[in-house]
């Protein structure tokens, strides 16, 4: 497929999104002066990682892209390299060449990690993700400490607490460089709305708060606009399955993994919004799941600002509705618990 074609079929892809995100893209697509920045993607020859490359090596924001793996990552970059767009490609594979894939990094994303298998909680994945995302984190704050962090390895509730402590160890953290990555939450709420609304699924836009965990992810559907009359039933079931959209793919794949073209997506909207922000864009808003004072908690996921240093203000909740205010309430033990594991883990190991 020829290079013009193929961003023309991202740039439909991306037009039967929100405005946030399309717009976002679409100007990316649209700059010819933009200035250096070198995104490093670690996990790349991996379900997410290598979508992800490919939708990074298409977006005009990237001058070098670097796709780090354990294996596999020669093939990948050799095939995304010749893709004929802005980007410098280099594979990077094992832990002797991390320092390399990492160094000059304004943005680091993280797919990482094992997914899901029929019957798992995301939380069942901490034993192997929390000690790959421990070890990567050590080696960002050693290679790139002043890069933005974008974390997709699961559980996110608790990874972005490791990250932090990890960090802060090493005396390079800076909260409003870390990021939990919940875009896709936010495009499944989005799609679902659309479908149920019967609206333009281009102009929705649907903010969801909380962590990336089962009734941690909380749509804020109140909120949604283009505004809709929809019941409180109607209302409970598209948070339902917002809730549980992670899950109604892992059991479609049946034991071949969980979200991966979806994700790239989603981690692609969520990197260009960052860059977005580094190059001075101003107005750039997405969700993630960041260092926080909007409740008690230390990390949670709202509105957030981006700017030139990452997070330049993380917005507050808005006005939530009944049904909202509950689960709200609802989410907070076991999000509080979450964090609190990640915690410990990077302390103690
Ligand atoms: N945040 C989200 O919304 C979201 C969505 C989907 C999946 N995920 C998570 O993303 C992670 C990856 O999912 P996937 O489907 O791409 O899995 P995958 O198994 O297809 O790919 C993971 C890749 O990570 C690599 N890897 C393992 N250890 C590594 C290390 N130490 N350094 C570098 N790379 C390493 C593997 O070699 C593999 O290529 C999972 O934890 C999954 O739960 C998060
Ligand atoms: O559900 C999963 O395990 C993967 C991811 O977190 C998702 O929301 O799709």
């Amino acid at each position: 497929m020829k290079a013009a074609m193929l961003r023309s079929v991202l740039r439909r892809s991306c037009s039967a999104t929100p405005p946030s995100a399309s717009h976002v893209m679409r100007r990316g697509f649209a700059s010819d002066s933009a200035p250096e920045r070198k995104v490093a993607v670690l996990g790349a020859a991996g379900g997410i990682g290598q979508p992800l490359a490919l939708l990074m090596k298409l977006n005009p924001l990237v001058s070098k892209l670097a796709l780090y793996d354990i294996a596999g990552t020669p093939g990948v970059a050799a095939d995304v390299s010749h893709i004929n767009t802005r980007s410098e490609v280099a594979g990077f594979m094992g832990e002797d060449q991390l320092g390399q894939a990492l160094e000059g990094s304004d943005i680091v994303i993280i797919p990482a990690g094992v997914p899901r298998k029929p019957g798992m909680t995301r939380d069942d994945l901490f034993n192997i993700n929390a000690g790959i995302v421990k070890s990567l984190c050590t080696a960002i704050s050693k290679y790139c400490p002043r890069a933005l962090v974008n974390m997709i390895s699961n559980p996110v509730n608790s990874t972005v607490p490791i990250a932090a402590e990890v960090f802060k160890k090493a005396g390079t953290y800076n909260e409003k460089k870390l990021f939990g990555v919940t875009t896709l939450d936010v495009v499944r709420a989005k799609t679902f709305y659309a479908g149920k609304a019967k609206v333009n699924v281009a102009e929705v836009n649907v903010p969801v708060v909380g962590g990336h965990a089962g009734i941690t992810i909380l749509p804020l559907f109140s909120q949604a606009t283009p505004r809709a009359n929809l019941s409180d039933e109607e209302i409970k079931a598209l948070t339902k399955r917002t809730q549980d959209g992670g899950t109604e793919v892992v059991e479609a794949k049946a034991g071949k993994g969980s979200a991966t073209l979806s994700m790239a997506y989603a981690g692609a909207i969520f990197a260009d919004a960052c860059l977005k922000g580094l190059n001075g864009v101003p107005d750039v808003v997405e969700c993630s799941f960041v260092q926080s004072t909007v409740t008690e908690l230390p990390f949670f996921a709202s509105k957030v600002r981006l700017g030139k240093n990452g997070v330049e203000e993380v917005l507050g909740l808005g006005p939530l509705s009944d049904f909202e205010q509950q689960g709200l309430e609802a989410l907070k033990p076991e999000l509080k618990s979450s964090i609190e594991k990640g915690i410990t883990f990077a302390n103690q190991s």
